[in-house]
């Protein structure tokens, strides 16, 4: 270890009580841990805003952080702490949000009682997205929706925009001036669609080049990526699917599509594709199934497509509110892992989804599985807040391929994070003194108490913000170990 002094390290260590969850099921709570980040502007991208040390019953974090490495001083390294005498606060990995419309922000909380997928699409959808070939109105959706995602504790979003190649572009760059991780996809689509918004396969392979060669070769911000995206299977024509999957493979890019949402759709895709065994088998034979792959709501699938998309390891994003909204189906994703697929994550689909929290998606997986749980009469469909605080995380992680860099806090992953306050100003949790003052002898001193009132432990206090929580807890959000700021 050199001793020599270098002012041109700069150290983040953020210290107080760290939750996460590396595994299915599996809640990990650390108190009094220092988490160290390399903050070196002059540091390489891939070291930039990674986590360099874990150090848990830890009582100084400034001492911690000297012993890593001795070379730094007081210039180069700032602590940052969760103040907690009231034991609410505590850090947790950034959302992930495997599905989102951008585009479809204006209509949040507009979907009409008694829409289904196929005809809310030409309601409501596409002229909503076709609007935004005016920049300026894309502009005001684009910065809005980012800053929702982000105030909401979402540090990545894989998104999907319009057809149009301009306004996709401003949306990679205000992702990366606001400082979100994100997958942008400018949507291709090349039949039945409407004449107004609607491309050859030209054009959309073409502007898609575009797209790429914009994100790679001039935003080049490490956090943004492009993803291709086939809007679904009616809307693209086998040769824009193999087109664009032929670009995907041979770049190594991301893709994002809609598969098994609503049975009019299944039967639609049938119809147009009778060469194909089922709707996955469309993807398959076109080429879009990877590794890299995420496929939306996949809700309705027989075990055959499941185990296409397990030999592919592509990933699933769970969108439960949409699939409620838009009356699609309850997907069984326990069922699902059970059967060994484990690369499930959770979308908001915005705008068929109404909100742009990941933790209100994470609720609305729960209370699905609940009500799927009823409808079978088997407790075995039942998700736990473990494991939809998984899906949220590091399932997400792992749908984006990008367990190795997100999800959870560990050593040589990126620091993506949001910290959380139950009782932040504006937070309208309750919460009493003998349940989180270190002061359940409140209770003892009530002598006509004949029950037990105590503190919540931390899986308590974890249970309230699962379903009492929203954005007005989550006071600070850090990507790649950047605090951001919305607008
Ligand atoms: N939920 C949803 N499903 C789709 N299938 C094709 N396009 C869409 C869309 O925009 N939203
Ligand atoms: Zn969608």
């Amino acid at each position: 270890m050199t001793r020599s002094k270098n002012t041109e390290k700069i150290f983040f260590t953020f210290y107080g009580t760290f939750i996460d969850t590396p595994e299915f099921g599996v809640i990990r709570i650390r108190h009094n841990t220092a988490i160290g980040v390399c903050m070196n502007s002059t540091e390489s991208a891939d070291k930039y805003g990674t986590i360099k040390f874990i150090i848990e019953n830890c009582i100084d974090p400034y001492s911690a952080t000297l012993e890593f490495d001795s070379t730094l001083t007081e210039n180069n390294i700032k602590i940052i702490k969760s103040s907690d005498p009231r034991k609410t606060c505590f850090y947790f990995p950034g959302f992930i949000d495997t599905h989102i419309h951008a585009s479809q922000y204006p209509n949040c909380g507009i979907i009409g009682d008694n829409s289904t997928l196929l005809d809310w699409l030409n309601t409501y959808t596409f002229p909503t997205e076709a609007a935004l070939k005016h920049l300026p109105y894309a502009s005001q959706v684009y910065y809005k929706v980012v800053s929702n995602t982000l105030r909401n504790g979402t540090t990545t979003a894989s998104y999907f925009t319009t057809i149009d190649l301009d306004a996709t572009k401003m949306m990679a760059k205000i992702c990366s001036k606001l400082g979100q991780r994100a997958m942008i996809g400018k949507v291709c689509m090349d039949q039945n669609s409407p004449e107004y918004y609607i491309e050859t396969c030209q054009e959309s392979v073409d502007s898609l080049l575009k797209l790429i060669n914009y994100i790679n070769d001039e935003l080049c911000d490490p956090l943004v990526k492009p993803i291709v995206t086939p809007r679904f299977a009616p809307s693209c024509s086998s040769d824009l699917m193999t087109e664009i999957s032929k670009i995907a493979q041979k770049q190594s890019l991301h893709i994002q599509t809609h598969l098994s949402e609503n049975f009019n759709e299944i039967k639609w895709v049938k119809e147009l594709f009778p060469n194909c065994e089922n709707y996955t088998d469309v993807y398959r034979q076109n080429g879009l199934l990877s590794r890299k792959t995420v496929l939306a709501h996949s809700i309705h699938l027989s075990n055959k497509e499941i185990d296409i998309i397990k030999q592919t390891h592509s990933g699933i994003s769970h969108c439960p509110i949409s699939n409620t909204t838009l009356t699609s189906g309850e997907c069984p994703v326990k069922q699902m892992y059970l059967y060994g697929l484990d690369k499930i994550g959770l979308g908001t689909d915005v705008s068929a989804g109404y909100s742009c929290s990941i933790l209100e998606s994470a609720r609305a997986a729960y209370s699905v599985s609940r009500h799927l749980s009823i409808k079978q009469n088997d407790p075995i469909c039942k998700l736990t807040i473990k494991e939809c605080l998984f899906l949220a995380t590091m399932g997400g992680a792992k749908v984006l391929d990008m367990d190795q860099l997100i999800g959870s806090f560990e050593v040589g992953k990126k620091f993506d994070c949001q910290e959380i306050d139950l009782q932040s100003p504006q937070s309208t949790i309750d919460f009493f003194d003998w349940q989180v003052l270190g002061n359940s002898t409140v209770a003892k001193k009530e002598p006509q108490l004949d029950v037990q009132l105590g503190e919540f432990d931390t899986n308590e206090i974890l249970s309230k913000w699962f379903f009492n929580g929203d954005d007005r807890n989550v006071v600070n959000v850090w990507v790649n170990g950047k605090k951001t700021s919305t607008v």
